[in-house]
């Protein structure tokens, strides 16, 4: 069956958030020095390329990745067409059908340099979070770096999603996917101590 990945290229001098660590793969260890293999290591923030957020992230007292559930990431989803928005709110949802409906991805298709972090991304507005949980909503994803503005410091629509039971993935790929229901599998790695965690997000289509 068809698999259209959706996860970002992991490589040296890939655009991340300002400010955060820099993404670092080498071998550490070669064949040559070893005598029999290859040995990589890594170096990179848990919200490099497409990742999920752990509540933690955003709140002290939030759950850890390893706390999440699984099931939230993968099934069906509903990939819908969210461009020439600067936010996104509840009014841009109102003729959406969202019924048995628990997975979302908006597509903005705002993040047009994908060598460079973007300065300026849709953000989601605070009637979001509760309008979503009502139509039963539990993971929304979007193909921005963050549902908040770049420069947010509240984080306002992180707290609201989570104040909902919404669980979010971030900088998905939707360039090449058209609007409509795919089956999403988007794991998280078992990080026990993790705010976030890069995952392999893929779609199939249903
Ligand atoms: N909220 C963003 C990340 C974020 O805010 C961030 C990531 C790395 C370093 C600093 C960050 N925010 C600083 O205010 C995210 O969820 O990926
Ligand atoms: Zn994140
Ligand atoms: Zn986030």
């Amino acid at each position: 069956m068809k698999i259209i990945d959706i996860s970002r290229r992991l490589e040296n001098g890939m655009p991340v958030w300002p400010g955060d660590t820099p993404f670092h793969y080498e071998v550490s260890w070669s064949k040559a020095e070893s005598g029999s293999v290859n040995v990589g290591s890594l170096s990179l923030s848990a919200h490099t390329g497409t990742h999920v957020d752990a509540p933690f992230h955003f709140d002290d007292a939030g759950k850890r990745i390893i706390e999440l559930d699984l099931e939230l990431y993968i099934g069906p989803a509903r990939v819908l067409d969210m461009t020439g928005k600067d936010s996104i709110g509840a009014k841009d949802l109102e003729n959406v059908d969202l019924e048995g409906i628990q997975r979302v991805l908006f597509r903005t298709l705002s993040w047009k340099n994908d060598a460079e972090f973007p300065e300026k991304i849709p953000h989601l507005e605070a009637d979001l979070g509760p309008f979503l949980a009502k139509s039963g909503i539990r993971l929304i994803g979007v193909d921005v770096p963050s549902v908040d503005p770049i420069d947010s410091k509240d984080l306002h629509a992180h707290h609201s999603l989570n104040e909902n039971g919404i669980h979010i993935l971030e900088s998905v790929l939707l360039d090449e996917v058209e609007p409509g229901d795919y089956e999403l599998i988007a794991l998280p790695l078992p990080l026990v101590e993790g705010d976030g965690s890069p995952v392999r997000a893929i779609l199939r289509p249903i």
